[in-house]
């Protein structure tokens, strides 16, 4: 969601949270007792089908970190259980939250290792799409990743520079960086192309689409580039950014983003699908099946 935008809280988030309320934070106790029978064979069904697709697909850091989470096939996992394993890892919290929370409080949660985990699941009518994070997004897609040292670093460090790009103008360079690794970034393994973003990892579909699709593009990583480049919130992305290591992700992101802000701030935009001279292509995308609406 773009900074500069009103906060407007989705329809299904004010139906899921009648009656319960959070703290000026946003954070509040996960309900548990909300959740029903339904909600629960929701969440095996969108577990079963996600984690078969995953060997060969997810990179093995997220592989090891699902698998030392101990997240269950069968049940909406409690917070707390999950958050002994990851406090014993990397030092990470889960916090339930209503939903969509405004970027200034989402940043202060990850400067602080802690992950806002919307506390709800989809309805069975919508298991393929979702227009808002809804648990299996935010737990299924992001936590695993988090159990790793190096990423769980590179979250922290998102947050702090979120916090610090507000009054820089760097918001909206700043949140396509999110988007275009934490959200929907590949890595190049030596055992194949594989993925660790969570918008892909927590989707059927894309998930074959990020690595088995000719249609999109495929580029090497580079920062200025990725800053300056719109997406898609609503289709799979015409554009995909592939790093080397998480060592290399941590790197490239570590120096100060002040004067790199102003340095490209009068940039123009490139569209989600451009391939310009000097990108790295590993794929150059066919194209096929783009929509020809507009880019974010
Ligand atoms: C910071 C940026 O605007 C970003 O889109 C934030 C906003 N609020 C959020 N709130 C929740 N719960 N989860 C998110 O991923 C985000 N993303
Ligand atoms: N180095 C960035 C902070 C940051 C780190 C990692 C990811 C994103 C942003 C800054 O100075 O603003
Ligand atoms: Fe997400």
């Amino acid at each position: 969601m773009n900074q500069a935008e009103e906060f407007v809280v989705p329809d299904i988030t004010v139906r899921k949270n009648a009656g319960l309320s959070h703290d000026t934070d946003y954070t509040m106790p996960q309900p548990l007792d909300r959740y029903t029978a339904a909600d629960h064979a929701t969440w095996a069904t969108l577990y079963a089908r996600q984690v078969a697709l995953l060997p060969g697909r997810a990179c093995d850091e997220y592989l090891d970190g699902i698998a030392a989470l101990e997240v269950s096939p069968q049940r909406i996992p409690d917070f707390a259980e999950l958050n002994r394993h990851l406090m014993a890892a990397t030092g990470w919290q889960l916090v339930a939250v209503p939903g969509l929370i405004p970027g200034d409080v989402f940043f202060e949660h990850l400067a602080h290792r802690r992950f806002p985990v919307t506390w709800w699941i989809r309805e069975p009518d919508s298991l393929d799409y979702l227009p808002e994070p809804d648990i299996f997004h935010d737990l299924f897609g992001h936590v695993p990743l988090l159990m790793n040292p190096v990423f769980a670093d590179y979250v922290q460090a998102y947050g702090k520079g979120g916090v610090k790009a507000d009054s820089l103008g760097g918001l909206d360079m700043l949140a396509r960086l999110y988007w275009f690794t934490v959200e929907f970034g590949l890595i190049n393994t030596p055992k194949g192309l594989r993925i660790y973003g969570a918008g892909i990892l927590s989707s059927s579909s894309e998930s074959h689409y990020s690595l088995e699709s000719d249609s999109p593009n495929r580029l090497g990583f580079d920062l200025m580039r990725i800053m300056k480049t719109r997406y898609r919130y609503d289709s799979f992305q015409k554009t995909y950014f592939v790093i080397d290591s998480f060592e290399q992700l941590f790197k490239a992101t570590e120096p100060d983003f002040a004067p790199l802000y102003a340095a490209i701030a009068d940039r123009p935009d490139i569209p989600a699908g451009d391939i310009l001279p000097g990108d790295k292509v590993l794929h150059q995308g066919t194209q096929e099946g783009w929509p020809d609406t507009e880019d974010a």
